[in-house]
């Protein structure tokens, strides 16, 4: 599998249209010095203004790092002929990249995939309204267990607005469905049908089919087979028979009028709940998704603030102390320390890091490393003798932890961009026996990870700890800090974490994680041997 794309970590789709404004302005100037341009390269600048260029908005980057905006890009993109794109680029001398590349890369039919994989995901987990979210606004849903919306909360900006249209949101739900995301399908394919309805309104000719050919049989359709496919017969009737109605005399869906009379009947009067079903894969998912969908709602620093504390154990962090919260303050020990980093070496460290990026690894029980949707983002190495940057960070931790920094004691900097919808799901950090894979950047096993917040996120993004109910948000130039083992040598599974999905941003950390080889004389035993 290819070891990057554009929806894997959001910084790629940054540079895309940070060279797309480039060239669209270059060519504009081509344009206005009276030389005329190819047509198809003329409707590639109309498109890339319609869909990009808001009055009074000049935030390029939201629209990447937003969503409903990241989406679409990645839509037109890979809708683009590429031949459009070289001539361009040929015409302007615009170059993508630090370098002349001779084809551009450009998103894929993948990447859409992704992205709207990302978009069923950031619904599903924070509850997004679907009428607004395909308006390009984010409006977070509470409802009670009956049903009832009982709370609503907005929380995007107003500009700009990005929008989803039915070609958009019945694609995405053929994705969900394909997925077997069966309950997140039913949504999509709804609003669907929302926004045809809304369609035909404005639609003086009487045509059921939009422009992509899209009908509202189709729709109807799939909603029916869906709910079928939840054994909700009762609820898929009427969509059959909705569509029945608008062709009467097609077989096809007479006989899905039919069976799915005879399975509602076969059912009886019993009305199962439509409920959410859990993989099973995913340790602690639900609590995983709740604490995640708070910290988005409640939109404020850490839960429980026990102490606050400058640190000045030792000299060298005495003129410029780290500002150390504590978050739990023991089994396991979790502190997040604030300013431990300024915004130009965060900025370094990003720019150094996007060269090493690739798609992060997993790595399963047995020791196998794959590529999965459980952890969307790019990783990329830093090691400390890079650049004095590096290595003088690298430093830093060590003074702020009092441990071994240097390699074989802790790994390189592991820097880290998350995609679209990015997220970790619940993991622990050290590995298990069977998991032990031969990893040159490994020498031991890790007992400490500290783990720095090189950008703001706009919203989402908090790392949680599910089995102790905390949730960290992503603070800027702060850093995380928490024992994956116990002082005894044990492992510490509390210390189980994750990262939330990205709703708006790009979210950067860098993990250095401390091993035990060299620091054994600085771990002394706790008092007792749980601790
Ligand atoms: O991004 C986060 O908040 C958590 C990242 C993490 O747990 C990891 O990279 O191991
Ligand atoms: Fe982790």
């Amino acid at each position: 599998s290819k070891q990057h794309g554009f929806s894997t970590a959001v910084v790629r789709l940054e540079n895309l249209l940070l060279f797309e404004s480039n060239l669209v302005d270059k060519i504009r100037q081509h344009m206005s010095d009276a030389d005329s341009v190819r047509e198809d390269i003329k409707r590639y600048v109309d498109d890339f203004e319609a869909n990009i260029l808001h009055p009074g908005f000049d935030d390029l980057a939201y629209h990447v790092q937003h969503p409903v905006g990241a989406y679409r890009l990645v839509k037109r993109l890979s809708q683009t002929d590429p031949g459009v794109l070289t001539h361009a680029r040929l015409l302007t001398g615009v170059v993508y990249g630090d370098a002349v590349i001779k084809t551009t890369e450009l998103p894929t039919e993948e990447d859409l995939r992704m992205s709207a994989l990302a978009l069923i995901r950031l619904q599903d987990i924070y509850h997004l309204d679907m009428r607004s979210l395909t308006q390009g606004q984010l409006v977070m849903l509470a409802r009670q267990s009956d049903g009832t919306v009982v709370k609503q909360k907005r929380i995007t900006r107003e500009e700009p607005a990005f929008s989803l249209d039915a070609e958009d949101t019945v694609y995405i739900g053929d994705i969900a469905y394909n997925e077997e995301e069966y309950l997140n399908a039913v949504l999509w394919y709804l609003v669907t049908l929302d926004l045809l309805r809304g369609r035909e309104q404005v639609d003086i000719t009487d045509d059921p089919a939009d422009d992509s050919g899209l009908g509202r049989v189709d729709v109807l359709i799939k909603l029916g087979d869906t709910l079928t496919k939840l054994r909700q017969h009762q609820r898929a009737l009427p969509f059959y028979r909705d569509a029945l109605r608008m062709g009467p005399e097609n077989q096809v869906i007479k006989s899905k009028v039919v069976e799915a009379e005879r399975q509602a009947t076969l059912q009886g009067n019993v009305t199962l709940k439509m409920a959410k079903l859990l993989k099973g894969s995913i340790p602690y998912q639900e609590d995983y998704e709740n604490l995640c969908y708070h910290s988005v709602l409640r939109n404020q620093p850490p839960s429980s603030r026990l102490s606050c504390t400058y640190d000045r154990t030792r000299p060298e962090l005495y003129l410029s102390p780290a500002r150390r919260e504590v978050l739990h303050e023991k089994n396991p020990e979790i502190a997040l320390y604030h300013d431990v980093i300024s915004d130009e070496e965060a900025a370094m460290v990003r720019a150094l890091a996007f060269e090493e990026l690739e798609r992060s690894p997993v790595v399963s029980k047995h020791g196998k490393v794959f590529h999965s949707d459980v952890r969307v983002s790019e990783t990329g190495w830093l090691h400390d003798n890079t650049t004095d940057v590096i290595s003088k960070l690298s430093r830093r931790v060590g003074y702020i932890t009092g441990l071994n920094t240097e390699y074989p004691s802790a790994e390189s900097f592991q820097v880290v961009n998350y995609g679209l919808g990015g997220l970790y799901v619940p993991h622990v950090d050290y590995f298990e026996e069977t998991q032990l894979v031969k990893h040159v950047n490994r020498p031991g096993k890790r007992i400490l990870t500290f783990l720095l917040y090189l950008s703001e996120v706009e919203l989402g993004g908090a790392t949680v700890f599910p089995q102790i109910n905390l949730i960290v948000p992503a603070v800027k130039n702060g850093a995380l800090m928490f024992r994956d083992m116990k002082r005894s040598g044990e492992f510490e599974p509390l210390s189980m974490h994750a990262g939330c999905p990205v709703l708006i941003g790009s979210k950067w950390i860098a993990n250095k994680w401390i091993l035990d080889r060299g620091n054994e004389f600085k771990r002394p035993c706790g008092l007792t041997p749980d601790e």
